[in-house]
């Protein structure tokens, strides 16, 4: 039977529900930068940085368009010695994810990767952080935007400069001045290492 205007179980499809998918539209059909930032001190640390590209560049709605060069730090913010040090690096990304699914994903990756949740800054596997998404500015504790502690970590700064000299770190000006500011103590370049962008 050919359903009919008047047919009673076509339910009118509400504004806000047309207004939600609307802005979901918007999203898809405009990808946005993200700085992702890397990190891991247990383990085979470079292998994990690399799986850890890997498994973004293959979520659907990202691209991975730039990864840094790979920096040896110190582990910040703990008792000197307290920990092995870190592996560290940054990749550029394209996406239309929207912030929460970005962030679900690089929680997703670092559980992957055996990620275990303990103390504060304690020593792990794999650490995926988002540094930045567009220029969206927010205080939410769930996904904190720009990320709260970004521009106090030459560990951040240092590889995102590498790959884009002319970034801006929302609130804090640009990441050079940032850098030239906290200066490169504790952070050094791996040339001897690299990562592969993926296809
Ligand atoms: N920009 C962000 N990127 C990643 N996680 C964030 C961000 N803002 C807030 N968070 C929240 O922070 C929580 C703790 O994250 P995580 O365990 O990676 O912290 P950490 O790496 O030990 O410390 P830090 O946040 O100083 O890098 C996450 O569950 C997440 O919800
Ligand atoms: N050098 C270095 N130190 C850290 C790092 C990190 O990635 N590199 N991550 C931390 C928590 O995110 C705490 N301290």
């Amino acid at each position: 039977m050919k359903p009919t205007q008047s047919d009673p179980t076509v339910q009118p499809v509400p504004a806000s529900v047309v207004a939600t998918v609307d802005a979901a539209d918007t999203t898809l059909s405009n990808p946005r930068w993200a700085v992702l930032a890397f990190g891991a001190n247990l383990g085979n640390r470079l292998e994990t940085l690399q799986g850890a590209v890997d498994a973004l560049a293959d979520t659907p709605g990202l691209r991975v368009k730039a990864v840094s060069p790979v920096y040896e730090t110190e582990p910040w913010g703990v008792e000197p010695g307290s920990q092995p040090s870190y592996l560290n690096a940054v990749a550029l990304v394209r996406t239309t994810l929207p912030p929460s699914s970005l962030l679900e994903r690089a929680q997703a990756v670092e559980e992957a990767f055996h990620r275990v949740r303990e103390e504060r800054w304690g020593a792990r596997t794999l650490d995926v952080d988002i540094i930045t998404y567009a220029d969206a500015v927010s205080e939410d504790p769930v996904l904190t935007l720009p990320h709260p502690r970004a521009h106090q970590r030459a560990f951040v700064l240092a590889p995102w400069h590498d790959v884009d000299p002319e970034a801006q770190l929302p609130g804090h000006g640009s990441v050079a001045d940032l850098l030239t500011a906290i200066g490169t103590e504790g952070v050094t370049p791996r040339v001897d290492l690299e990562l592969r962008l993926p296809e």
